[in-house]
C-alpha cells in the first residue's frame, strides 16, 4: 500500500463509501475495480460531491483527479474493511457480534436470535436480507450483507445508540468479496449448504470455501455448526475456532455435541409442520437438556431454533435464560407466513421464501403432512442467478406437491418464458421419472398474479364444504415488495396477491 497525490496538510476523513452517488463531504471514496466497470471512472464525481481522499489500485490511478490524496493498494477490497473499521472507530468491538451463514435459514435464525436477545432484555441490532434494525428503527435492505463501508457505518450507529448486540447474516458473496472484514464475530453459526449461487462461485467446493472462511480466527472466536449435512460435517472437521456441533437427525446425531429431539408424542414432520412444537436439545457429554419450542412450522425450523439457542449459550446466557428467552414467538416476515388459515371459506394460503431446491423440498415437506387435501405450489426462479437450480427447483416441487403452478420470480434482465420453461422441464422430468405420488399436474401459470389466482381458484373449486382443505403455498419471494422485470422493479407482494385473489373469488361468489 502506498499514498500519492498533491502535497499538503493531512486530510480528515469522516466517512467512507464505494459508491460515488452516496458520497458525503469528508468521505474517502473507494474506487474499486468492479465486475462491470472500474470505480475510478466515477472518482471525479465523488470528489465533486465532497470526497477528500480516494482508495484505489494501480489500474485506477490514471482516471483520478489530481486534487486529492490517494491510497493505492494492490487489491483495495482486501484493505477496505480494516480502513472502514478504523474510520468508524472499530464499532464491532463494542458489540456482541453474532454472524450466521449457510444456504438456507440465515434470515430465520437471525430473527430467532434477535427476538430471544430482546426478550432477555438486551438492546439489539439486526442486519440481513429483509431489513436492518437499529433498536426500533427499521431500514429496508438492499442486499443480505452490506458492503464493508456501510457495515461499519451501521455498526457505528448501533454503538452510538448504545446497543448491546448485533445479529447478522453473512452471505457467501460477502465472505468472498470481503464485506465483513474488520469484524470478528463472537459466535459464527452455520445452518447448511446446498446448491445456490453457482453463477458466482465456480463450484460447490468454492461456495463451501467462501462459507468456511467465516470459521477461522480472522473472522470468529467460536462457532456452532449444524452437522445434518455432509458440508456441515466437513466444516466442523476443518474449522479452526472452538466449534460446537448440532444435529437434528439420526445420521448427523451420532457424534454431535448437541442433538435436537422432537417430542415423541408428536408424529415427526407432521407435528412440526402443524405449527409450534416442543423439542428438547440434549448435550451428549453431560446429558443436560434444554426444553425449547419451535414456533415456526417444519422440521428445518427445529434446526434453526436449536442453532439460535446454542448461539445464546455460547455468548453466556444460562440454559434457563435461553429457555425463557426463546419461549417468545418471533415474527419472521415471509417465511412460512400463513396469509389465510383455510377452512370452509377457502384454502390455507402460505407464503415462503424458498428459492433453492433444498428449501423448496423442506418447505413442501413441512406443509405436506399438515395438508388434509391437496398441496398446490406456485413457484418460479430468479433471472441473472444460478441457472442450474431452476430445473432442480421444479423437480423438488413436483416430488412434494400435487399441483405445481410455474410462474415468474424476478426475471431481472432475462426472458421470463425461458426461465419458466427451465423450471417446468425439471418438474416434468421428475414426474416422468418419479414414484407414485409425484405431482401429475404441472401448469404454466404465466405472470405471478395470474398464477397465484389460478392456484387459489383450483384449490377453491376442489374444496367443497365436506372436502379436505387444500394448501396453496407461494414460494420464492417471501417478504419481497417488488418484482424486477427487464431491470424495472414493479411493486409486488405475494401476501397482497394472495389476499386479492381470495377476495376476488369471494366477491364473485365462486366459493359460496
Ligand atoms: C456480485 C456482486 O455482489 N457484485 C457487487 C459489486 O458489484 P460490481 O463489482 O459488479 O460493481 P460495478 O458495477 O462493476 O461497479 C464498480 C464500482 O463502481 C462503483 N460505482 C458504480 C457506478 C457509479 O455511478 N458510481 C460508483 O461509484 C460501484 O459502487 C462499485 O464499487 O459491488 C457492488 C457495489 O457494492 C454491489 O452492488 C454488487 O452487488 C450486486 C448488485 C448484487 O446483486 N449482489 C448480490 C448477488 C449479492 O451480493 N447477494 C448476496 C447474497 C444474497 C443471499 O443469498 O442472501 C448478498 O449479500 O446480498
Ligand atoms: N434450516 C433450513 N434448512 C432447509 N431449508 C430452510 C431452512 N431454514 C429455512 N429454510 C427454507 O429456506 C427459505 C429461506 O430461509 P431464510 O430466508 O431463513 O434463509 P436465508 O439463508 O436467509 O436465505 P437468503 O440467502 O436467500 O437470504 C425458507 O423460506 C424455507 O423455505
Ligand atoms: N438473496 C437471494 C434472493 C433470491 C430471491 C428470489 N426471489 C430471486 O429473485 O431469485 C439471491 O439474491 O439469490
Ligand atoms: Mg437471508
Amino acid at each position: 500500500m502506498r499514498t500519492t497525490g498533491p502535497e499538503g496538510p493531512d486530510v480528515v476523513v469522516t466517512g467512507i463509501t464505494l459508491d460515488s452517488r452516496a458520497v458525503l463531504p469528508g468521505d474517502l471514496y473507494a474506487a474499486l475495480p468492479g465486475f462491470n466497470v472500474h470505480g475510478a471512472r466515477f472518482a471525479a464525481d465523488a470528489v465533486a460531491a465532497g470526497a477528500v481522499a480516494v482508495l484505489t489500485d494501480e489500474a485506477g490511478l490514471d482516471a483520478l483527479p489530481p486534487t486529492v490524496p490517494v491510497v493505492v493498494a494492490d487489491e483495495p477490497r482486501r484493505v477496505l474493511g480494516a480502513v472502514a473499521a478504523e474510520v468508524y472507530g472499530h464499532p464491532s468491538e463494542g458489540l456482541t457480534m453474532i454472524g450466521i451463514t449457510g444456504t438456507n435459514g440465515k434470515t430465520t435464525t437471525a430473527y430467532l436470535v434477535e427476538s430471544a436477545l430482546r426478550a432477555h432484555g438486551e438492546r439489539t441490532g439486526l442486519i440481513g436480507t429483509v431489513e436492518t434494525r437499529i433498536g426500533d428503527e427499521r431500514i429496508e435492505s438492499v442486499r443480505t450483507t452490506p458492503e464493508a463501508t456501510d457495515l461499519h457505518a451501521l455498526l457505528g450507529l448501533m454503538r452510538e445508540r448504545d446497543l448491546d448486540a448485533c445479529v447478522m447474516e453473512v452471505s457467501s458473496h460477502a465472505l468472498e468479496l470481503r464485506r465483513v472484514d474488520g469484524v470478528v464475530y463472537d459466535v459464527a453459526l452455520f445452518t447448511n449448504l446446498s446448491q445456490d449461487h453457482l453463477d458466482f462461485h465456480p463450484t460447490m467446493d468454492d461456495y463451501f470455501a467462501a462459507k468456511a472462511s467465516l470459521f477461522t480466527p480472522e473472522r470468529s472466536r467460536a462457532a456452532v455448526v449444524c452437522v445434518d449435512d455432509d458440508w456441515g460435517r466437513r466444516l466442523a472437521a476443518q474449522a479452526s475456532v472452538p466449534t460446537t456441533t448440532l444435529a437434528t437427525s439420526q445420521e448427523g446425531g451420532r457424534d454431535a455435541d448437541w442433538v435436537a429431539v422432537e417430542s415423541p408424542d408428536a408424529p415427526g414432520e407432521g407435528r412440526a409442520s402443524a405449527g409450534p412444537g416442543a423439542f428438547s436439545l440434549r448435550e451428549r457429554s453431560t446429558g443436560r437438556v434444554l426444553d425449547l419450542v419451535s414456533h415456526l412450522p417444519g422440521h428445518f425450523n427445529v434446526a434453526n431454533t436449536a442453532l439460535a439457542a446454542l448461539a445464546l449459550l455460547k455468548i453466556g446466557l444460562t440454559p434457563t435464560e435461553v429457555e425463557s428467552a426463546m419461549s417468545v414467538a418471533p415474527d419472521v416476515p415471509g417465511r412460512m407466513e400463513v396469509v389465510s388459515p383455510g377452512g370452509a371459506e377457502g384454502p390455507r394460503c402460505v407464503v415462503d421464501f424458498a428459492h433453492t431446491p433444498d428449501a423448496v423440498d423442506a418447505a413442501l415437506a413441512a406443509l405436506r403432512d399438515s395438508t388434509a387435501g391437496r398441496l398446490i405450489a406456485v413457484l418460479g426462479a430468479g433471472g441473472d442467478r444460478d441457472r442450474g437450480k431452476r430445473p432442480a427447483m421444479g423437480a423438488a416441487a413436483a416430488r412434494r406437491a400435487d399441483v405445481v403452478v410455474v410462474t415468474d420470480d424476478n426475471p431481472r434482465s432475462e426472458d421470463p418464458v425461458e426461465i419458466r420453461a427451465s423450471v417446468m422441464a425439471g418438474a416434468r422430468e421428475a414426474v416422468r421419472d418419479g414414484a407414485p405420488g409425484v405431482a401429475t399436474e404441472i401448469i404454466d401459470g404465466g405472470s405471478r398474479s395470474s398464477a397465484i389466482a389460478e392456484a387459489i381458484a383450483l384449490a377453491v373449486v376442489d374444496t367443497g364444504e365436506d372436502r379436505p382443505v387444500d394448501t396453496v403455498v407461494v414460494l420464492g419471494k417471501g417478504h419481497e415488495k417488488g418484482q424486477e422485470i427487464h431491470g424495472v422493479k414493479h411493486p409486488f407482494d405475494d401476501r397482497d396477491a394472495v389476499r386479492a385473489a381470495l377476495a376476488a373469488l369471494t366477491s364473485s361468489g365462486v366459493n359460496s
